[in-house]
């Protein structure tokens, strides 16, 4: 080991202190290069109490020699406290914790250090230059710690977009079905179903090969049969998920929409916590879509105010309730909101017509959660007046009555529509998942059509079908794939 690591900190020039005293322990045996050593910050930026730098590769432990001027590394795995020091000019940078990775128990497989510091900016970048300055060490890119645990069978490309989502959650469900994923449960259903396929895939083409000799046992084909047909319908009800994990991933979108004048800018303000929307007494105002990610008992909803639905003369407001409609169309949860003190007007009941009555001609599926605001403004004691009502809530976003139940009820259609993380079967996460485990269902489907008539044509598309679950879980690693997804990752992970 100690030749590999001579090699990567001490070109044959080198005369430092560090590189005589690890040719000293390479006894004098040539030194072979190896891969670089990637080095980063991989805590946040800024002031901070503590900051953790990383290094992965062949030159970590040389790093720690270099940097703490030991002649040992620390015993693996402990935490040690140790004075840091410039390899070159020996001028102490910062008293810290190192620990010690040796490969392959280690993140990314590879030798790895970590350096516990002080976090101030000198300090970082203090020890920053001191690993850069040492032969064989270099700048990590964006999530290439992830992509060395990746290519060195650490990690499966399922619990890497686990790691990437987890590091990006921000509400407490994403964070519990990033977990999962990262704990490998998707990548070790997939890797399953992969078993199965390659046994079933064996057994035909024994049967193909073998089926003359008369070698074969009886029903081999029609347990092949059974098998795919049984594997085939279990992809199917996985994608029966009604995306939920995507949702979660990504959050859900809750559109609110209404008349002019109801108060949707106003509500937006009040789940937002902050003046996203311009509120006035203007009926019109908001002609744009506005958007605020939030977060609500957990999950995350990606809110729109959109422009009250109304006729208008004006060209730009027109423009403003087309985008409405579109933003209307692609709602996972509608928040239908109408002004309580004006139920019995024409632009209130075609909403309600056209937009909340459920079976309605633009109302597929979609869940719709019905406020009247300005509650306020109604007779104390009073019920809103108007047409007979489905399920409603009343509200004031000017006195805020009434918000929890608005807010517990948000909370109840966004479980529905993101599913609770921890319950069932892992849950696909990405439309990639999807659209692998769509096309391995399409080519199980495609056996049975050529079974009857060609068997080598029905082991074919066996094949395709455990490719596509092999790109699925990276052991088809298709380059583009891993580019897309190692993109995702910050420098330092
Ligand atoms: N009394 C009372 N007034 C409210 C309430 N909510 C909103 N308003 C007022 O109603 C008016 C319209 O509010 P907005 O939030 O701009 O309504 P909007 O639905 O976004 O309006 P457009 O964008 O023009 O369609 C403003 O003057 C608000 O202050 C409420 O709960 N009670
Ligand atoms: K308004
Ligand atoms: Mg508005």
């Amino acid at each position: 080991m100690w030749r590999l690591l001579g090699a990567l900190v001490c070109g044959p020039a080198q005369n430092t202190r560090l590189c005589t005293s690890l040719r000293k322990r390479c006894s004098g045996r040539p030194i072979s290069r190896g891969r670089a050593t990637i080095f980063a910050l991989s805590s946040g930026q800024g002031k901070c109490g503590v900051a953790v730098i990383r290094t992965s590769g062949p030159a970590s432990g040389p790093a720690v020699l270099g940097l703490t001027a030991s002649q040992a590394l620390p015993q693996p795995r402990v935490a040690t406290l140790r004075l840091l020091q410039d390899p070159g000019s020996t001028e102490p940078l910062d008293r810290g914790l190192i620990l010690w990775f040796p490969g392959p128990h280690s993140f990314t497989g590879e030798d790895c250090a970590e350096f516990h510091v002080h976090g101030g900016p000198a300090v970082v970048s203090a020890v920053l230059g001191a690993l850069g300055s040492i032969p064989g060490l270099r700048p990590a890119e964006a999530g290439e710690f992830t992509k060395r645990a990746f290519q060195n069978g650490k990690l499966s490309l399922t619990e890497v977009e686990g790691l990437g989502d987890l590091i990006h959650a921000e509400t407490e469900a994403q964070r519990r079905q990033a977990l999962r994923q990262l704990q490998g449960e998707l990548g070790q259903l997939c890797q399953g179903w992969g078993e199965t396929l390659t046994t079933a895939l064996a057994h035909l083409e024994a049967y193909i090969d073998f089926s003359e000799d008369d070698n074969i046992e009886e029903g081999v084909l029609e347990w092949v049969d059974t098998t795919v047909r049984g594997l085939r319908e279990a992809l199917l009800a996985h994608l029966q998920d009604a995306r939920r994990g995507q949702r979660l991933r990504s959050g859900a979108q809750v559109v609110i929409a209404g008349p002019a004048n109801a108060g949707k800018s106003s509500l937006i303000n009040l789940l937002s916590r902050r003046p996203v929307a311009i509120v006035s007494p203007e009926p019109g105002t908001t002609r744009d879509v506005v958007e605020s990610a939030v977060d609500i008992g957990g999950f995350p909803a990606l809110l729109s105010d959109t422009a009250g639905l109304r006729d208008s003369p004006d060209l730009v407001e027109q423009e403003g309730v087309r985008r409405a409609q579109d933003r209307l169309a692609q709602a996972d949860i509608v928040l239908a909101l109408l002004d309580a003190t004006d139920l019995a007007s024409a632009s209130s009941r075609h909403f309600l017509e056209t937009v909340v009555t459920p079976g309605g001609p633009s109302t597929p599926g979609r869940r719709i959660l019905l406020v009247l605001n300005k509650a306020d403004l109604l007779p104390e004691g009073m019920q809103p007046r108007g047409p007979a009502l489905p399920p409603h809530l009343l509200l004031s976003c000017k006195t805020e009555a009434g918000l929890e139940a608005v807010l517990a009820s948000l909370k109840r259609e966004l479980a529905a529509v993101c599913g609770d993380p921890t319950v069932g079967p892992p849950v696909l996460t990405r439309a990639r998942h999807r659209h692998h485990l769509q096309s391995c269902c399409e080519a199980l489907g495609r056996y049975e059509q050529s079974r009857a008539r060609d068997l080598a044509l029905a082991a074919e598309e066996l094949r395709a079908a455990r490719r596509q679950l092999g790109h699925l879980t990276g052991q088809a690693g298709a380059e583009d794939i891993l580019e897309v997804i190692f993109r995702d990752f910050c420098i330092g992970k």
